[in-house]
């Protein structure tokens, strides 16, 4: 595609964007109008048969998976499995012995499936080898698959678990509505709703091969696969200023988080600043942060905002929910501000003065809604760019004026080869989640990015990178996007888990896991829930099987289209689906009120990533509840991990995970499961002026209180 054949691509028919319809009459079985507890009327069915395989075909599930008895570790022990319909053809799960993994019939090996559900480029660095070729019912390609590996070939089966019931105490039974003929949980039930583009190489496939940022991974994917274009235009976020400033509550921990510890390091550190006032911003910002309903600041907008203020480069970290997006949001409007920033205006080639970039393009929306929010009412002009919508949308945005361009990785580069984002201008950089975006996934990403033609240098602009979590060779690489003086500011334990978040870890192994799962959501009643598991695959599988237990559920992954993800967070949000089941493109950032629970089904494979999942519930000093399913067969390698992450946040440790953390004992280990360890500190060795303070900004020695951990919940 030429460089301006985005235009094509506006004109071009819609290939698939069709949001699946679970048809109620199609599937009814009894009389009562249940929707999804469908005992399958003969074995065709339970294989995902004809009719109910082209319902599905014909409604859009066509990307070729069946779930056609999937149930299948549970048929042999149950007479009334509950099963749900093909998911298109192709790909078959149906019927499957359960000793073997979900295998694939999908010939063409086009949609090949990772186990590592990340945004954008991280999935298509990671995947691409991946989706050339197919490996029959082998679905451990992805890194760390191996050690998974086993976790899905006895999905089915069952196995001696160790049981909590009434983990959080009896609450509503299950969801009302569901199995009355609730539509709604028909039509959110998730199913993978693929129908065709996968929604990760956009970019390479509107691409003429001219962009030479995607040389490795994208240009050689692009070389093989072609896909539909991708049409989806997402619906504008609401302009009135209820919308705008809509916020939810702080929690009632939200003042322990002075008590917290914060440590800064690098030279000559400005000092914290204990309220609004004293960050001097203009009027505007400060009615802006108050419509917000913001009063306070957090301990990483106290250190940060003087610091981004002075114009220093940062690295901050501080845990999840705690406002590290104002921390950087207001001081660059502050500056933009103060430095007289004039409206941009139609330009073919826009200069914005701040680029953001974030891993996923939920967080990135999220973040640019933040951006419009405190820049309410001045000439500074927010503009949002991901992946899996229309190239030519985001240009239109982007023409139409740019001051801040909040963008994924991916299609960020795109602009940028498309000649319709110029860097000359770029004074800060943004890196959110900032350990993620410097690790192998987004890591050459954001190195290209930063020797693009015209892109400042380190010295030249302002560098900011936040994150719950920083691990040691993480912060080695940062310092090639920083200043050699960037300051470090770590509120707490870096890596540490939000201690407003109740952890509980069970042990229970993979084939009690649906069972455990169904009895707690039974518990928890309507409270907004969210549920992490590993793969793309088992996020439908378990959605899918969640509805037909009549909990309305609904996912989402990296293979559904961005309307459906879209789709899907709307009704989470809203609470008309109070289940999401996600893979780890939901872990970070995501900012959701009223997470009450977090679900890990499946443990992901790094520490780091635990941290980030849990921290969707326990924002903004509410408090939440996380449970982890333990399997010692799979998850044995997080045990000292965990003990660690549980033990600094004041929870208690299972007697049992103890002893595996011991009979697993890795010498010299303080945190990670990446080779990487957790710093406790900046890993730089020859810093000086290194200051620890508690969050009201005095010294730990001179403060009027001094605190601790205990104090911190
Ligand atoms: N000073 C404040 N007063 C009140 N609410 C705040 C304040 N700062 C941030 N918030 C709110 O707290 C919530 C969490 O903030 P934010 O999403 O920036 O957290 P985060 O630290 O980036 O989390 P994560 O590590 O998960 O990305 C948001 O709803 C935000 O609006």
């Amino acid at each position: 595609m030429g460089d301006e054949d985005w235009e094509a691509e506006i004109i071009k028919p819609h290939m698939s964007s069709y949001v699946p319809v679970f048809e109620k009459d199609r599937y009814s079985s009894g009389a009562n109008g249940d929707t999804f507890n469908r005992t399958p009327a003969s074995s065709s069915e339970m294989d995902g048969g004809p009719s109910r395989r082209d319902h599905f075909m014909r409604s859009g599930f066509a990307s070729g998976r069946s779930l056609g008895n999937r149930d299948a570790g549970e048929s042999n022990k149950r007479e009334n499995t509950t099963t749900v319909g093909s998911f298109g053809a192709g790909k078959g799960f149906g019927n499957r012995d359960f000793s073997n993994k979900f295998e694939e019939g999908d010939t063409s090996g086009f949609w090949r499936e990772s186990n590592n559900d990340c945004e954008d480029n991280q999935t298509r660095n990671r995947g691409f080898s991946r989706r050339g070729g197919y490996q029959d019912g082998n679905d451990s390609e992805a890194p760390g698959a191996s050690r998974r590996g086993g976790r899905d070939s006895k999905y089915e089966q069952d196995e001696g678990t160790q049981r909590t019931g009434g983990l959080f105490g009896s609450r509503r039974p299950a969801l009302s509505g569901a199995g009355n003929g609730d539509t709604y949980q028909s039509r959110s039930c998730s199913g993978s709703g693929r129908g065709g583009y996968k929604g990760l190489n956009e970019e390479v496939i509107t691409d003429s091969g001219k962009n030479t940022w995607k040389s490795e991974a994208e240009g050689g994917e692009g070389g093989d696969v072609q896909g539909p274009k991708v049409t989806y235009i997402p619906p504008p976020p609401p302009e009135d200023e209820d919308s705008i400033f809509a916020h939810y509550q702080t929690g009632i921990n939200f003042d322990k988080y002075d008590n917290i510890l914060v440590e800064v390091s690098g030279h000559d550190a400005p000092p914290a600043i204990l309220t609004f006032e004293e960050a001097n911003l203009c009027q505007t910002l400060n009615n802006n942060i108050a419509k917000a309903g913001y009063t306070k600041l957090t301990p990483v907008q106290k250190y940060s905002i003087p610091i981004i203020l002075a114009g220093r480069d940062l690295m901050a970290c501080a845990q999840t929910g705690s406002g590290k997006t104002a921390a950087f949001l207001l001081p660059i409007l502050a500056h933009m501000m103060r430095d007289g920033i004039t409206a941009s205006r139609f330009k073919e080639l826009q200069e914005p003065e701040c680029i953001i970039v974030a891993p996923t393009r939920e967080l990135i929306n999220q973040i640019y809604l933040e951006a419009r929010k405190f820049s309410f009412g001045t000439c500074v002009r927010a503009v949002v760019i991901y992946g899996g919508t229309q190239l030519g949308h985001s240009i239109r945005q982007i023409v139409q004026g740019c001051n801040i361009l909040c963008a994924t990785p991916g299609r960020l580069m795109d602009i940028i080869s498309k000649e319709k984002i110029g860097l000359r201008q770029v004074k800060y950089l943004v890196l959110d989640e900032a350990d993620r975006m410097l690790d192998m996934g987004f890591g050459p990403e954001m190195k290209k990015l930063i020797s693009c033609p015209g892109m400042p240098s380190k010295e030249q602009r302002q560098t900011l990178m936040f994150s719950a979590t920083f691990p040691e060779e993480i912060q080695k690489l940062a310092g090639e996007f920083l200043k050699s003086k960037y300051l470090f500011v770590a509120v707490g334990q870096v890596g540490g888990a939000c201690r407003d978040v109740q952890q509980t870890i069970l042990q229970v192994g993979q084939y009690s896991k649906r069972e455990k799962l169904v009895e707690i959501l039974r518990n928890i009643g309507d409270e907004r829930t969210m549920v992490f598991v590993e793969t793309k695959k088992k996020a439908d599988f378990i959605a899918t099987f969640l509805c037909q237990e009549k909990i309305s559920t609904t996912s989402i992954h990296g293979d559904r289209e961005q309307r459906e993800r879209e789709q899907a967070l709307g009704d989470f949000r809203c609470g008309k689906c109070p289940v999401l089941v996600a893979t780890s493109v939901a872990a970070r950032g995501l900012d959701i009120e009223n997470v009450q629970h977090v679900i890990n089904f499946d443990l992901p494979s790094a520490i780091d990533e635990y941290v980030h999942r849990i921290g969707r519930t326990g924002r903004c000093g509410n408090t939440g509840r996380a449970v982890s399913f333990f399997d010692p067969e799979s998850d044995s390698h997080l045990a000292q991990p965990l003990v660690k992450v549980l033990s600094d946040a004041q929870q208690d440790v299972p007697a049992w995970l103890e002893e595996i953390a011991f009979s697993t004992y890795v010498p010299g280990f303080s945190g990670s499961t990446r080779g990487s360890v957790f710093a406790s500190v900046d890993t730089r060795k020859n810093y000086q002026g290194k200051s620890t303070l508690n969050a009201a900004g005095f010294s730990s020695s001179q403060a009027p209180n001094p605190v601790d951990d205990e104090s911190w919940d």
